[in-house]
């Protein structure tokens, strides 16, 4: 299914602008929205999957009114918030069929083909009988996805849903999210830009409640070809060098920092061209390099 947002805005009540007249069109497959803390990810998350209201604008899902038609869209959609609170004293098996139940699975035999499949499908059949309270950060969210996937929905919203994982766990869940993005529309809400290169085919960068980049991972990396240098400086040497270039991000590495930054042209002062990467697409357009957005809109 696509989900077709447009001119979405919401201020809160304490006058915060959390979306300012979103656009996006987000196709099947995996699609991944990236953007500072604070941007208004979590606000769009919830008021696609129907738990908040915003103040103006329009989101169909194929033909489905969004902001209108809840209930449809409900029955469409799996969601992982950010934050889920689980009963520690119940086992997996326990709460994913009291969900299940409240779903309306309400044939036993039924009940239990579905739960045992997603147990299986998110790899926790074997701790089914775990007490949730003793769940990893990683277990907990595959439980979540579990969750999220009965009555086997077509849009799948997960917000920030590898924050805390360890690299294990991290792959495992990317494995399974890559595994749902086959057929269907999941929309990954992340801070990290690597969850977004490795899966995602499409995604948005958001910042300050505006969409300020949009496409494919790859064609975004490939317009800042011959636009990002590096070299390595001194701590007493950067302050100089952000003065005078366009640093986008600056990392220690081993123990030296290593800066990036966007020049249309050599910038001389012993720089050399980088290896760049999604990263950089995203520190150059959260700068703000307005030549490089316009390249890759
Ligand atoms: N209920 C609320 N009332 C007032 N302001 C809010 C509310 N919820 C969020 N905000 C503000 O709206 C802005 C967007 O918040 P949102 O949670 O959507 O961003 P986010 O990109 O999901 O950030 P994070 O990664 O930190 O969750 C922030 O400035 C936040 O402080």
């Amino acid at each position: 299914m696509e989900l077709r947002i447009r001119n979405l805005s919401k201020t809160y009540a304490n006058g915060v602008v959390a979306l300012d007249k979103v656009s996006l069109t987000i196709p099947k497959g995996m699609f991944g929205l990236l953007g500072p803390n604070g941007a208004g990810k979590s606000t769009l998350m919830r008021t696609l999957a129907t738990l908040q209201e915003c103040d103006s604008g329009s989101v169909f899902l194929d033909d489905i009114d969004v902001l209108d038609e809840k209930d449809a869209v409900r029955r469409l959609l799996g969601y992982l918030p950010q934050d889920f609170g689980l009963y520690p004293k119940v086992t997996a098996h326990e709460m994913l069929d009291h969900f299940a139940m409240l779903k309306g699975l309400s044939h036993k035999g039924r009940r239990r083909e579905v739960v045992d499949g997603l147990l299986q499908q998110t790899n926790l059949f074997e701790v089914r009988n775990q007490r949730l309270g003793g769940f990893s950060g990683g277990m907990r969210q595959r439980f979540g996805i579990a969750q999220a996937l009965l009555g086997d929905p077509q849009l799948i919203i997960v917000d920030e849903p590898t924050a805390g994982l360890d690299p294990q766990e991290r792959v495992r869940f990317h494995n399974l999210l890559s595994d749902l993005g086959q057929d269907k529309t999941v929309l990954l809400s992340t801070h990290i830009v690597s969850d977004v290169a490795d899966l995602c085919a499409n995604m948005a960068i958001i910042n300050k409640g505006n969409v300020l980049l949009c496409g494919e991972p790859q064609k975004l990396i490939d317009a800042l070809d011959g636009k990002i240098w590096a070299r390595f400086v001194s701590k007493h040497e950067l302050a100089a060098f952000q003065h005078a270039h366009a640093v986008i991000s600056t990392r220690l590495l081993t123990g030296r920092t290593l800066i990036h930054v966007y020049a249309e042209r050599d910038p001389g002062d012993g720089f050399a061209p980088a290896r760049h990467d999604l990263e950089d697409v995203y520190f150059a357009t959260i700068a703000g390099r307005h030549q490089a957005l316009a390249l890759a809109r």
